[in-house]
């Protein structure tokens, strides 16, 4: 089953409501997809989200990642070598990790099928049900409290609150949504860098002596700032997870060695794809670490990866996969099913979608 051909193109999918976090502002997603064909006749599908303020990659970046500097590498190889093939892409181009995620998904969807089997269960089948949680953007304090009883009407109980774009308001929002959705929601508060250490010691305090009862605080500080993550983890009771300052093994090493975070936030888009995950997530598991699996704003063709790389392993504890539950409508048919917080897998073989009627539609850049 050797790979014949790499198909790059567009996909698009309206989001129900803006997506706002301390970094930036989306509306709609605009996503590459990649098709890879096979000899056999055989087809792989992967996605990349081109989130310029986290991995600094855009469509056209992405695309010319993809066409010019990744699918030459790949041609003519042989599936099973799926090994070689991770390392190819993996060596090919400093950081680009999206593009690179995409391929890489794409090739997992092909090993998968050509064993007949779930991914999932060829890379550990840990489980074959995850709980995701639901976003809630930063916004002023009323419209974060409606949008989070919203999120539980919808059948969601652990809500990923934004803030970090004034920390002034932050306290109060975060208490404010507490207050209305009572003690039994799990509250995970993800600051996208928008805080100084300092801030982040005395917002997470104050929450802490008043009752917000959050289960973590996500990436509090900016991302290359690890020794004040550090100072912020040393300071705090709350669990914090460190997100844009892991990218790879190295750097998971790295906050690990200096317990500058106590969890790990794995992204398909930011390690590369499934490989270098497998990697970050055994390096935290060897460390008594436990990793969440999250996503940028893919639809649910690459979080459908996410999902199979998420039920394969014990250590990942925590899912983040909401980005179709923040979409009005899935791109594509088949895959895990995704219904309310609940994201069961299928047995379909590979990560299970219905890839001719997608490409029968398929947009081009
Ligand atoms: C969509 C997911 N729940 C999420 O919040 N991801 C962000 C980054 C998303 C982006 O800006 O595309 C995160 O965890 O920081
Ligand atoms: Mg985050």
């Amino acid at each position: 089953m050797k790979i014949t051909k790499v198909d790059v193109g567009l996909v698009e999918a309206p989001l129900i409501t803006p997506f706002k976090t301390a970094l930036r502002t989306v509306y709609n997603i605009q996503n590459i997809v990649v098709t890879i064909y096979t000899d056999n006749g055989y087809i792989g599908i992967g996605e990349a989200a081109p989130t310029h303020v986290i991995t600094g990659e855009s469509l056209q970046s992405i695309r010319y990642a993809i066409e010019e500097v990744i699918a030459p590498l790949i041609i003519g190889i042989e599936i099973d070598e799926i090994a070689l093939l991770c390392d190819r892409i993996d060596k090919c181009m400093y950081q680009n990790t999206s593009a690179k995620a995409a391929v890489e998904i794409a090739l997992y969807d092909l090993w998968a099928k050509k064993y007949d089997a779930p991914l999932y269960k060829l890379l550990g089948g840990y489980r074959s049900k995850i709980t995701t949680d639901i976003t809630i953007s930063v916004n002023d304090e009323e419209e974060m409290v409606k949008d989070s009883l919203e999120a539980i009407k919808r059948g969601f109980s652990i809500l990923k609150v934004k803030v970090g774009k004034n920390p002034h308001s932050d306290v109060n929002s975060i208490l404010a949504i507490r207050n209305a959705v009572g003690p039994d929601v799990v509250l995970r508060v993800d600051a996208n860098q928008g805080w100084t250490p300092k801030e982040a010691v005395k917002i997470i305090g104050q929450l802490e002596d008043r009752g917000a009862d959050m289960e973590l605080v996500e990436q509090p500080v900016h991302y290359s700032d690890i020794s004040g993550m550090q100072y912020v983890t040393n300071q705090t009771y709350t669990n914090i997870l460190a997100d844009e300052s892991v990218f790879s093994p190295k750097q998971a090493i790295e906050v690990i060695e200096k317990r500058a975070a106590d969890l790990i936030n794995i992204k398909l888009m930011k390690t590369g794809g499934i490989s270098k995950a497998q990697q970050i997530n055994a390096i935290a598991e060897a460390n008594g670490v436990e990793c969440m699996i999250g996503c940028m704003l893919e639809t649910k063709i690459s979080v459908s990866a996410a999902a199979h790389f998420a039920a394969a392993n014990k250590n990942v504890t925590m899912v983040d996969l909401d980005g179709p539950s923040l979409c009005v409508k899935d791109p594509i048919e088949g895959g895990p099913f995704f219904e309310g917080e609940n994201i069961q897998m299928s047995d379909a073989s590979g990560i299970g979608f219905l890839i001719e009627a997608f490409i029968a539609n398929k947009k081009t850049l």
